[in-house]
């Protein structure tokens, strides 16, 4: 079987959890039978990070990243990059090291752009320490859709073993939600998100399950018109495209056990309706995906937790779940030629 190129793994802020969560995917590579990643990352954040765990772990600075295969038994490979070495507080997020995490990103970016990486897995960002940078994008999503090029439309997808959830709108303001969502948003966004399930994760007619903005949907009208006004026009307009969309769905009831047998995914009007529901039923297993973009792109679906950064106790499982994910994404995509 042709195997797929590396993956392009990011450091993420290098005060948060990101380097000690990559040596643990590393020292686990044989046990969750990982595809070789290479960390785009100083060497020093690392060997930092492995002193810290009381863990003597070979690391390989490797000049190309199609080293990474012949290594990954025995070393974690680690491209370097050009911004220099700034020595990350373990639990603060600083600006000083923003050069770092943004060159980390565009440049798995552009591996995968040249065919050399097969996957953009990234590491959590401490999005006020870019921001204070001067980063001007609200998180990687965005971010990445930038770098691949005009017309990119990004789509959010969280997702674990129970549950796929798209937040409609992303980082921005409660007030502004309302604003933001269109029926054109909408439609954009399911179109994109059936595409993608019927592509990377084999749902071949995918149900599609939009929870309405308001309490009780609406109840009617008599709570909130936006069901009415906005979501039904898109829904229809969606159907005749012959997508198969319920809803809107009153949010606080469509998210229990039988409820969730009944759709492949929930898109939601705003970020916390989609991702409370599913980070409380598998925080831990579960994996950030951006659908839309040229290329693949996965996350764990956590922060930096700088809260344990340092201490040893941050544990990989939603990194690797994401590494996994991008794996099967690419083995699939090389298969099909999809
Ligand atoms: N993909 C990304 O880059 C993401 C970045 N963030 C950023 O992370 C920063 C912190 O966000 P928070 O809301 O505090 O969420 P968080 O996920 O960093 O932390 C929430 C809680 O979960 C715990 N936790 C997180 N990851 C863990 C792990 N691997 N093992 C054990 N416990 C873990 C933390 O210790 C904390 O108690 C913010 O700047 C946020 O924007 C948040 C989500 C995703
Ligand atoms: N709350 C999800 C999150 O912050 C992830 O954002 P992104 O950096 O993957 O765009």
């Amino acid at each position: 079987m042709t195997k797929i190129a590396p993956i392009a793994l990011t450091i993420g802020e290098p005060g948060g959890v990101g380097p000690e969560l990559a040596l643990k995917a590393w020292l686990k590579r044989k046990e969750q039978n990982l595809a070789p990643f290479c960390v785009l990352s100083p060497i020093t954040i690392l060997t930092r990070a492995a002193e810290q765990l009381g863990q003597d772990i070979q690391i390989k600075v490797v000049s190309d990243i199609s080293e990474t295969s012949r290594i990954f038994d025995d070393a974690l490979p680690v491209l370097a990059l050009d911004a220099g070495d700034s020595p990350p507080v373990c639990g603060v997020a600083s600006a000083a090291t923003a050069d770092i995490v943004i060159e980390s990103i565009t440049k798995a970016v552009k591996l995968c752009e040249a065919g050399n990486a097969s996957a953009v897995v990234t590491n959590p960002i401490q999005k006020s320490a870019l921001y204070a940078a001067g980063f001007r994008h609200p998180g990687h999503t965005e971010f990445l859709a930038e770098l691949a090029g005009p017309g990119t439309v990004p789509v959010m997808m969280l997702a674990n073993a129970k549950l796929r959830v798209v937040p409609l709108t992303i980082h921005i303001a409660l007030t502004e939600v309302p604003k933001q969502l269109t029926p054109e948003l909408i439609m954009e966004q399911c179109q994109i998100t059936a595409a993608a399930l019927q592509r990377d994760f084999g749902v071949e007619h995918p149900r599609l399950a939009l929870a309405g903005l308001n309490p009780h949907a609406g109840e009617d009208g008599t709570m909130g018109t936006e069901e009415q006004t906005i979501m039904m026009p898109a829904i229809n307009a969606l159907r005749a495209k012959g997508l198969n969309v319920i809803g809107p769905m009153p949010a606080d009831t469509m998210f229990h056990d039988e409820a969730r047998e009944n759709y492949d995914v929930a898109l939601c009007p705003y970020h916390d309706q989609a991702l409370i529901p599913v980070k409380t039923l598998d925080f831990h297993g579960g994996v950030n995906v951006t659908l839309g973009l040229p290329f693949i792109r996965t996350s764990p679906d956590h922060g930096t937790a700088l809260n344990i950064a340092g201490k040893g106790i941050a544990r990989p499982d939603s990194l690797i779940a994401a590494l996994k994910m991008a794996a099967e994404m690419a083995t699939k995509r090389l298969a099909t030629g999809a």
